[in-house]
């Protein structure tokens, strides 16, 4: 069996890790570590998860992570860095924090400020040769869940070269717990249920330079896209729209759907759904499913594309658990479904 310890545990994003590792056959669950809730029973914090409800939290420290084969790290940005270097190499150390996703230390000291930490194997194993630089990794970094909506609906017209990849324009619209279970202000209840809102607009939401990094791996063009977020009133979920204006006029629908098919064939998680049926959030609920859909405007002269996923899961927990199965050589999908919940 892998051993495995889960730091923020606490969090969401630690708490949907364990989730799924519940249904992991070749796991079994080591040490589980909070911050302010450190000595609490998780059962306390996160009542679903039952079998887990008597473990009481630890410190999140090296020393109570180590001697595990694997260490999936849910803890806010800025966090990861110091724990990640004092595991030794031989552990495989997943993180679900920004810490590693960006290659370029200008780019994170703009957007995220503070000194860059590096930047490790990043954990979207269906973008360009990522799914070979995953095998046998020992440091990976999981994906933003905005970037990874956005970069699976626009990679293959991109690396088809159907679109201009210095006009690309995505709108996305999010869960709520997308935010993280910490109590922020514009969390409440009464200022997010009936209400849909826009942040992080022109260009300043960090995950900008996070798409423009994935994309620039698909061609030697320049990548420039409007990124805009959106907070919508559900608990999970991102639905993202992408379009850009097309090269050539003549691309039809039928002609993106075909590039679409050709380049996740053989994806298991994601699935061009049949044509005239328009991706919605519900269907990848718990799921690591990405659902697409591509057609043409005319009218505009553009390709738009439509993509959700779970943000907790494909989106975060379901990609780090992807992860970890690719870098330890076991069957990608183990322990992972493509199935949602309906209602
Ligand atoms: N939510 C999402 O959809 C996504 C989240 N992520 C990333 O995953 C990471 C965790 O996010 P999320 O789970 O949403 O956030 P939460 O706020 O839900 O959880 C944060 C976790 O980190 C712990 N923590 C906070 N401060 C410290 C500290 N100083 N030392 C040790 N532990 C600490 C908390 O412990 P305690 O509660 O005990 O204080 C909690 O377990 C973030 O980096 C986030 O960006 C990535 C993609 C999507
Ligand atoms: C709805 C919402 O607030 N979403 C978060 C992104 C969640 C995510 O993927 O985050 P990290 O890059 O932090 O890991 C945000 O926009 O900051």
């Amino acid at each position: 069996m892998i051993s495995v310890a889960v730091a923020g545990a606490s969090g969401y994003a630690g708490g949907e890790v364990l989730r799924l590792l519940l249904g992991h056959p070749e796991v079994r669950i080591g040490a589980l570590t909070g911050g302010s809730n450190a000595g609490t029973p998780l059962g306390e914090l996160q009542p679903h998860l039952v079998p887990l409800a008597d473990r009481v939290l630890e410190p999140t420290t090296a020393e109570t992570l180590a001697g595990h084969d694997v260490v999936f790290l849910g803890l806010p940005h800025g966090q990861s860095g110091p724990i990640a270097q004092q595991l030794g190499d031989d552990v495989l150390v997943i993180d679900c924090g920004a810490d590693f996703r960006l290659t370029d230390a200008s780019t994170w000291e703009r957007f995220y400020g503070g000194d860059h930490a590096g930047s490790w194997p990043y954990g979207l194993p269906e973008l360009a040769d990522q799914r070979a630089a995953l095998t046998g990794a020992k440091r990976v970094a999981v994906p933003g869940c905005y970037p990874t909506v956005s970069t699976l609906a626009l990679a293959p017209a991109v690396a088809a070269g159907l679109v201009d990849p210095a006009a690309l324009v995505v709108v996305a619209a999010s869960g709520t717990s997308g935010a993280g279970k910490a109590a922020k202000p514009h969390l409440l209840g009464s200022e997010t249920m009936g209400n849909a809102s826009a942040y992080g607009v022109g260009g300043v939401h960090r995950h900008s330079p996070e798409i423009v990094q994935n994309l620039s791996l698909l061609t030697d063009e320049t990548i420039r896209v409007s990124f805009t977020p959106m907070l919508v009133p559900m608990p999970r979920g991102i639905l993202a729209t992408a379009s850009a204006p097309l090269v050539d006029a003549s691309t039809d629908a039928a002609r993106a759907r075909e590039v679409y098919a050709a380049a996740y064939a053989d994806e298991p998680f994601v699935h061009l759904l049949p044509e005239g049926q328009w991706p919605t959030t519900k269907a990848v609920v718990g799921s690591n499913a990405v659902h697409l859909q591509v057609t043409v405007d005319p009218d505009s002269g553009r390709l738009v594309a439509v993509a959700v996923v779970d943000n907790l899961a494909k989106g975060t927990a379901g990609a780090a658990v992807q992860c970890m199965n690719i870098a330890l050589g076991l069957p990608e999908a183990t322990g992972l479904t493509t199935v949602g919940l309906a209602p």
